[in-house]
């Protein structure tokens, strides 16, 4: 009983009027979700898309790539806009979806934003490597070589030496300052500028249609879509790594005066210009050089070596470098909070949420949490490393949609009021419930059950299709199709059932369109894209969730033993206090 409650408890969240807030405006908001967005993706992860998994088609993972991110940040607008406090996926879960959800939202966080920190100073690393001709790589390669799928070829110590020095800078009281972030993301929106101005005028669409005598053994078979549709899907869900990046506008959203407008404007705003800038910039790339041809750590330098055009090489080196050092001080930013939160909501080890300040998170969390991303980008593929950043983003993502549909058919207010508690309702109940007509105008503890069971069934079926989707290969195609329709069909079924059910009355500032068809298909999306992940990613993953979940139950259990200590000795003294009397 303790323990169901507890994975259930939900924070409040109450609004402090008296905490002074900033007049962020919206231009700066949008230029901090820019900064965050813009960065490993468009400098370095575009170029490894292009040559391995789609070719000069790595617009068509764009755009699947920007529905997925187009639909989940919908739901994280109106999100942000229903919680007026400063957060993130793992604040909306907790008031949402209650203590355990928010927990594995957490520690799936903690662990994105490792790989991204790791994966970051990789990417920097990859850039510092080519301008010194590769010295570094051959220098650490001579010191030891690995050779195991999930690990990189040679110990990157550049990586492990930047990620260290960024949280030595932390723990001693470095702060994030919006205006430095400010000057690096005009910077970086500059040197975009610079690679499409003069991009164009290299582009050639010849480039999209090279025969396949032309291409070399082992990248595809030439043309516009030179690899296969798994291709495809692997690559959009490696682009939706590269749209993310939100992150940054939300946790100010407690600071900004009318913040409940404002953050989802800021939020699509700079969506929109980070589609467009995707768009441009791929087409570009491919038009410029045969996709075969682009450098998978430095693309667009390497289509500008082409052309011999060593001042524009320059100017993309310095602008993606200080792009990579921002989104690096980003992500170790980002570390830090999350796990102290956690510790402050009693989620993990208390001993993480001392703090020597008020603003800042301790020194201990800084540091283990710097040493252990470290260690990632030492030894961990950076393949690998992306995998498991997206797999975080995903879960992120479908937790999101989640949350907004629970939010747009929960019990209205007035009809808790009136005593509608929900004791005897049941499954039966809930079917018989969506013939009846007339329908029910306002929502109620029976239509909130029958939405909840409708999504449940609706999660059930999505997650399994996508692991039969893993085990592809041992199923007959002519079954896969037949079962990818009937899974298709009976989840139609589930959204037309939870749409038949009334809506809350409230009215959050912003509300997501056409719930529940955007996020139940944002969901299926997410779940899809995460089944185009190597299985190996999968299992790390499942090995880190299962790792956070001993030490949760471990905490909830100390918890739970620690009160009954107390209680046990409270009632013994009261006992021996009576026969004191
Ligand atoms: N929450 C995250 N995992 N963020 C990663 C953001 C990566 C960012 N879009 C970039 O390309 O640099």
């Amino acid at each position: 009983m303790y323990l169901l409650e507890r994975l259930k408890r939900r924070r409040v969240i109450t609004t402090d009027d008296s905490k002074p807030k900033n007049y962020v405006r919206i231009h700066s908001l949008i230029i901090m979700g820019l900064g965050g967005s813009l960065g490993l993706g468009i400098y370095v992860l575009v170029g490894q898309v292009v040559l391995q998994m789609t070719g000069p088609a790595i617009t068509v993972s764009v755009t699947i790539a920007v529905l997925a991110s187009l639909f989940a940040v919908l739901c994280i607008a109106e999100l942000s806009s229903r919680v007026p406090h400063s957060g993130s996926a793992y604040i909306y879960s907790y008031v949402i979806m209650g203590e355990f959800v928010a927990f594995t939202v957490g520690w799936s966080m903690l662990l994105e934003y490792m790989t991204s920190t790791a994966s970051a100073a990789r990417g920097l690393s990859s850039y510092l490597n080519v301008l010194l001709d590769d010295k570094l790589s051959n220098a650490f390669q001579s010191i030891l070589t690995l050779n195991c799928s999930f690990t990189s070829t040679y110990l990157d110590f550049l990586s492990f030496a930047l990620i260290l020095l960024g949280s030595c800078l932390l723990a001693c009281g470095a702060k994030q300052s919006m205006w430095l972030n400010l000057v690096l993301t005009i910077i970086n929106l500059i040197t975009i500028c610079i690679i499409i101005i003069a991009g164009t005028t290299f582009s050639d669409m010849k480039n999209w249609s090279r025969s396949s005598s032309e291409v070399p053994i082992g990248a595809g078979s030439g043309g516009y879509f030179p690899y296969t549709l798994e291709g495809l899907f692997r690559g959009a869900a490696i682009c939706v790594f590269g749209i993310v990046g939100l992150n940054c506008i939300t946790p100010l959203n407690g600071d900004v005066i009318n913040s409940n407008h404002y953050v989802p404007m800021a939020i699509f705003i700079s969506m929109l210009i980070v589609f467009c800038t995707y768009f441009v910039v791929t087409n570009i790339l491919t038009a410029m050089i045969p996709y075969y041809l682009l450098n998978p750590f430095t693309p667009i330098v390497s289509a500008f070596k082409y052309y011999n055009l060593d001042s524009v090489c320059w100017c993309v080196i310095v602008g993606s470098v200080l792009a990579l050092i921002m989104s690096l001080l980003n992500f170790m930013f980002s570390m830090p909070p999350i796990m102290h939160a956690m510790a402050e909501d009693a989620l993990m080890f208390k001993c993480f949420a001392y703090t020597q300040s008020l603003t800042r998170a301790s020194m201990i969390v800084t540091v283990l949490t710097g040493i252990m991303a470290a260690f990632l980008a030492l030894i961990i593929s950076f393949d690998f490393l992306i995998e498991l950043s997206i797999i975080g983003v995903m879960l992120a993502y479908t937790i999101v949609a989640i949350g907004v549909i629970l939010m747009h058919y929960k019990v209205d207010d007035v009809d808790n009021a009136a005593g509608n508690n929900g004791k005897d309702i049941n499954f039966k109940r809930a079917m018989s419930q969506i013939v009846k007509k007339p329908r029910e105008k306002r929502s109620n503890a029976l239509s909130q059950y029958t939405a909840r069971m409708f999504l449940y069934i609706f999660l059930l079926l999505s997650a399994s299709f996508c692991v039969v989707l893993k085990f592809r290969p041992v199923i007959h195609d002519l079954w896969l199709i037949m079962l990818a329709a009937s899974i298709g069909i009976l989840n139609i079924l589930c959204i037309i059932m939870i749409n038949l059910q009334p809506k809350s009355t409230d009215f959050p500032p912003f509300k997501a369109p056409c719930v529940p068809v955007i996020p139940c298909v944002s969901i299926w999306l997410n779940l899809f894209l995460v089944s185009k992940m190597s299985g190996s990613a999968c299992i790390a993953y499942l090995f880190w969730m299962i790792i956070g979940y001993i030490i949760y139950f471990g905490q909830v259990t100390a918890d739970f033993l620690g009160k009954n200590l107390t209680r046990k000795v409270a009632k013994e003294m009261i006992s021996n206090l009576k026969f004191v009397v």
